[in-house]
């Protein structure tokens, strides 16, 4: 993992030693339940958890010889624990202990991203009714189209994020399940008693079906889960880096003091942060194609999922709490230009309004067809000169005999745009 990315807590659980750590503990729950089941003598497990220590060089030194990780691991704490290593990974594959770790530590980091993406929530909630009636200029095409408030663009962030809360839940309880259920997943060697006790301790559940390994749809369901909270991030980033273009400069990430925008232009202050977040979330998708292969493997199981795994379950669960906790920075700490995003809404000297003006004529007897020569007509007109488009149309002898100058200018009210923006937001006051 690139260290630039990395921050804890997240990164603290991926280190070699808190890897080895939860396979101990999935080996002594393990040496618990077969304790319970009467099956090895009383304080075995007791005596393994006082003997045994984490000891990576070692491992890697054993690994050296046996090109086996779990072999050298089991060899490693078994020269620790002297005759109780008789009853130490009894029964057990390689992958029993390795699977329900994943599974313990996939479940860990997803509820550190729940906790991180609930406060990016909270700040997105914050944020949307500190500008809930402030007017600003919706875009379609990259082309002003009509009003629209500021705060109800970012309650659409609020909303897709409070889905991808949703989301991350129901992706955690994809990898709950862990095995305990020997080399080809039938219990030969190690009763289903021994899985249902052991995972029970570490707060897991039984795999219905397994093979080797737990199958690997749940991870890749876990990694598209990821990449989607990311591209939602991506959408926040984009869509801030084109309101801080010097065109628009509606709103501008934070720029802390003493920071440098450019090392050649002392004027610029860049969208890097939007830029890199934006670069995290591709990443974040090529984390999922190769989760996505993983699925199919031999028979049942072959090993081409591991080396994947090595990179994307540490990269994709750092890389993602960083953009989490990277956008809440942004959001929070955004600086918006409320007066010059009136000033935007002008720009086309009130060519946004020609729907209304549109409706009028309708209700006035034109038909839509006849309405919409006459405003596009007058709107044409307006695009290519200085002049409002409201002065074309007061001029038109068309509209002239069907709508009055009070009428028309009223018609160029932005208060009309926002008015059941109160109803949109109290949909979630009410949740
Ligand atoms: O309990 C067993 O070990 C059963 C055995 N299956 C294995 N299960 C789990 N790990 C195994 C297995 N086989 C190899 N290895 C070791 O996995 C490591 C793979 O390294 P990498 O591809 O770099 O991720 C690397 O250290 C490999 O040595 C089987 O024959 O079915």
């Amino acid at each position: 993992m690139v260290e630039r990315y990395s921050l804890s807590p997240m990164k603290d659980l991926w280190t070699e030693e808190a890897k080895y750590r939860r396979w101990l503990e999935v080996e002594l729950a393990v040496t618990r339940a077969y304790e319970e089941l009467g099956t090895i003598p009383k304080g075995v497990t007791e005596r393994i958890r006082n003997n045994a220590k984490i000891d990576v060089e070692l491992f890697k030194k054993i690994e050296e010889r046996t090109n086996h990780d779990v072999v050298a691991f089991v060899e490693g704490i078994g020269s620790m624990i002297g005759e109780d290593s008789r009853f130490f990974h009894y029964g057990l594959t390689s992958s029993d202990v390795l699977d329900t770790a994943n599974s313990l530590a996939l479940v860990e980091a997803g509820k550190i991203l729940l906790e991180s993406l609930k406060e990016f929530c909270d700040v997105l909630w914050e944020v949307a009714n500190r500008y809930k009636h402030t007017p600003t200029i919706g875009r379609t095409h990259g082309v002003h189209a009509e009003p629209t408030s500021f705060g109800l663009k970012v309650l659409g962030w609020y909303s897709e994020m409070k889905r991808n809360v949703q989301r991350l839940e129901r992706a955690i309880e994809e990898v709950s399940y862990g095995k305990i259920s020997g080399a080809v997943g039938n219990y030969a060697n190690v009763p289903p008693e021994v899985e249902e006790k052991a995972l029970s301790y570490l707060g897991l559940k039984p795999e219905p079906v397994s093979t080797q390994v737990v199958p690997r749809d749940r991870h890749a369901f876990y990694l598209s889960t990821l990449a989607i909270v990311a591209a939602g991030i991506e959408r926040i980033a984009v869509e801030i880096r084109h309101l801080q273009r010097t065109e628009v400069l509606e709103v501008e990430e934070p720029f802390r003091e003493g920071q440098r925008g450019s090392s050649a232009m002392p004027h610029k202050k860049n969208p890097i942060t939007c830029e890199r977040l934006t670069g995290l979330s591709r990443m974040m998708r090529a984390y999922v194609d190769p989760s996505l292969e993983n699925i199919a493997l031999w028979h049942e199981r072959d090993i081409s999922h591991s080396s994947v795994e090595r990179y994307v379950f540490p990269d994709a669960t750092q890389t993602l709490y960083y953009m989490i906790v990277t956008a809440t920075n942004v959001v929070r700490n955004m600086k918006v230009n409320e007066e010059r995003m009136k000033k935007n809404i002008d720009l086309t000297k009130g060519l946004v309004f020609s729907q209304r003006v549109l409706l009028k004529l309708i209700e006035k007897g034109l038909t839509r067809k006849e309405a919409y020569d006459i405003v596009q007509r007058n709107a044409l007109k307006t695009w290519n000169s200085e002049k409002h488009f409201l002065e074309y149309l007061l001029e038109d002898e068309e509209v002239k005999k069907l709508v009055t100058k009070e009428e028309l200018e009223e018609l160029f009210d932005i208060s009309y745009y926002l008015k059941h923006v109160d109803h949109i937001f109290e949909r979630f006051e009410k949740e």
